[in-house]
């Protein structure tokens, strides 16, 4: 059989890792699949660079039009990045009657609906089990392996470089640049770290397998997204202290008002697995009807576990490239004719539980009156506890509270911050509170 020709479109970190990958791997995967995968084409800006990574027998440009046109490429591997030149030469290489694999979660969280229908219209496959949790089968998992289950909620951690600096920050004591910085050496980061740090591409990747998981197109613009960059190491702190840990979660769930969509720093009971995941990897739970909780873990970033997911989709495409497109897994799990338009929940609407952190007078009354505050909104209490004394006149109030709306919390907090004694601005984060331990 004639072996399947690749255009790689970037050679950085995951795509040099994809070559490295097929270099060691080659007869490993000609003996699983019974055919010989080649790279024909490479586009990428550094040529020389390239040709090192590539070798003789590839065709080497910086042109990425040159590859998604090329008649001996039946794949195009699109590794650049970004929703700029990477969407045009995708909705190209679409419209030559190329199939896709990409690791690019933004582009398909912006464009995804619009690019998975023009692929059914030109009838090829668009694939992207890198795009979120790297090497992390959970695409996989959600389209094939859970078919069967109404999906009930996901809680992941999704993004490599927050939870990689959290670790850091946490158990080195290393400061948040420095971890930044160390995650941008490894090859963790996006090229703008903002889309990591600002929670924007754990955003990405939550929107794609939300609409996985619920049969909605994709909904990135309503996506609900605060980072860790605004976190403070005081509240890394305390939650240990109180037996929590601190993580950039993504959280989607089908309630009967609405989908949740929403990215934000979570605290984690202790001993729950989720909060025991460190580094770069990343950990996806997911809850569904029939198998009940499932949780998927493994290197969420990095050179070789995203090449992993890259050439798994490339195989796939192998197998697939010559059955009917009633053979293949539909792009979002579910048939288009059936995607359905399910609202997302606005956040004063989401149900959490939280932790407060108020700064006041240490003073006698003033935490009956933080209390009467959160009574009089319906808020209970877990815990109420003094944490400590800044100045002899200033005490750090750490409240724990049980599920309540959203907007009766933020209802609360600016009656908490209108009190004379309250001395600066009520810090609030949520708790996980979805998934049975
Ligand atoms: N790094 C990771 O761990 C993961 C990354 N991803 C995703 O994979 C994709 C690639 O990421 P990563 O490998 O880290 O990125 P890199 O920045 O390391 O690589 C990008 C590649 O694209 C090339 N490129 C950029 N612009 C152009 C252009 N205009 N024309 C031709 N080539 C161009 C670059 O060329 P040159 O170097 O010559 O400038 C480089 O080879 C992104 O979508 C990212 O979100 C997904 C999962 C994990
Ligand atoms: N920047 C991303 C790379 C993988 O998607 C991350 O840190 O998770
Ligand atoms: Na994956």
């Amino acid at each position: 059989m004639q072996p399947l020709r690749i255009g790689l479109l970037g050679v950085g970190t995951v795509g040099g890792g994809t070559v490295k990958l097929l270099q060691n791997n080659a007869h490993e995967i000609t003996r699983r699949l019974g055919r010989e995968l080649i790279i024909t084409h490479a586009a990428s800006r550094n040529l020389e660079r390239t040709r090192t990574i590539c070798g003789p027998d590839t065709n080497i440009t910086d042109n990425v039009f040159d590859v998604v046109t090329a008649p001996d490429v039946d794949v195009v591997v699109e590794l650049i990045g970004g929703s700029t030149i990477a969407k045009d030469a995708v909705i190209q290489a679409i419209k030559n009657g190329k199939h896709i694999v990409t690791a690019n979660k933004k582009l398909l969280a912006e464009y995804g609906n619009e690019i998975f229908r023009l692929a059914s219209e030109h009838n090829v496959m668009v694939m992207y089990e890198a795009a979120v949790a790297g090497g992390i089968p959970i695409i996989k998992a959600l389209r094939e392996g859970l078919a069967a289950n109404h999906i009930e909620s996901i809680a992941g951690i999704i993004n490599g470089t927050s939870n990689f600096i959290l670790s850091e920050m946490r158990a080195n004591g290393s400061t948040f640049p420095e971890a930044l910085a160390q995650a941008q050496a490894l090859g963790y980061a996006e090229a703008d770290p903002t889309f990591d740090i600002e929670g924007h591409d754990a955003g990405h990747k939550l929107s794609i397998i939300s609409a996985l998981a619920f049969g909605t197109p994709i909904n990135f613009s309503q996506c609900y997204l605060e980072g860790i960059s605004q976190l403070q190491s005081l509240d890394i702190c305390y939650a240990e202290e109180l037996g929590y840990r601190i993580k950039l979660l993504g959280i989607t769930r089908k309630t009967p008002e609405g989908i949740e969509l929403r990215v934000h720093p979570t605290l984690i009971p202790e001993s729950r697995l989720l909060a025991k995941v460190e580094g770069v990897m990343n950990a996806v739970s997911v809850q569904a009807d029939m198998i009940g909780q499932t949780l998927y873990y493994g290197a969420g970033a990095g050179a070789g576990p995203t090449a992993s997911a890259v050439m798994a989709d490339i195989m796939d495409v192998t197998r697939l490239q010559n059955a009917e497109a009633s053979y293949r897994v539909p792009y979002l799990a579910f048939q288009s004719s059936s995607l359905q338009n399910i609202s997302i929940l606005p956040m004063d609407e989401i149900t959490s539980s939280y932790y407060l952190r108020v700064s006041a007078c240490d003073e006698p009354g003033v935490l009956g009156e933080i209390a009467n505050i959160l009574a009089a909104e319906n808020i209970s209490i877990e815990a109420l506890i003094q944490k400590g004394i800044i100045n002899k006149e200033t005490a750090e109030i750490v409240i724990l509270t049980h599920s309540t709306k959203e907007r009766f919390i933020k209802h609360a907090m600016s009656q908490i911050q209108a009190l004379p004694r309250v001395l600066s601005p009520v810090t609030m984060i949520r708790m996980e509170s979805l998934h049975p331990r």
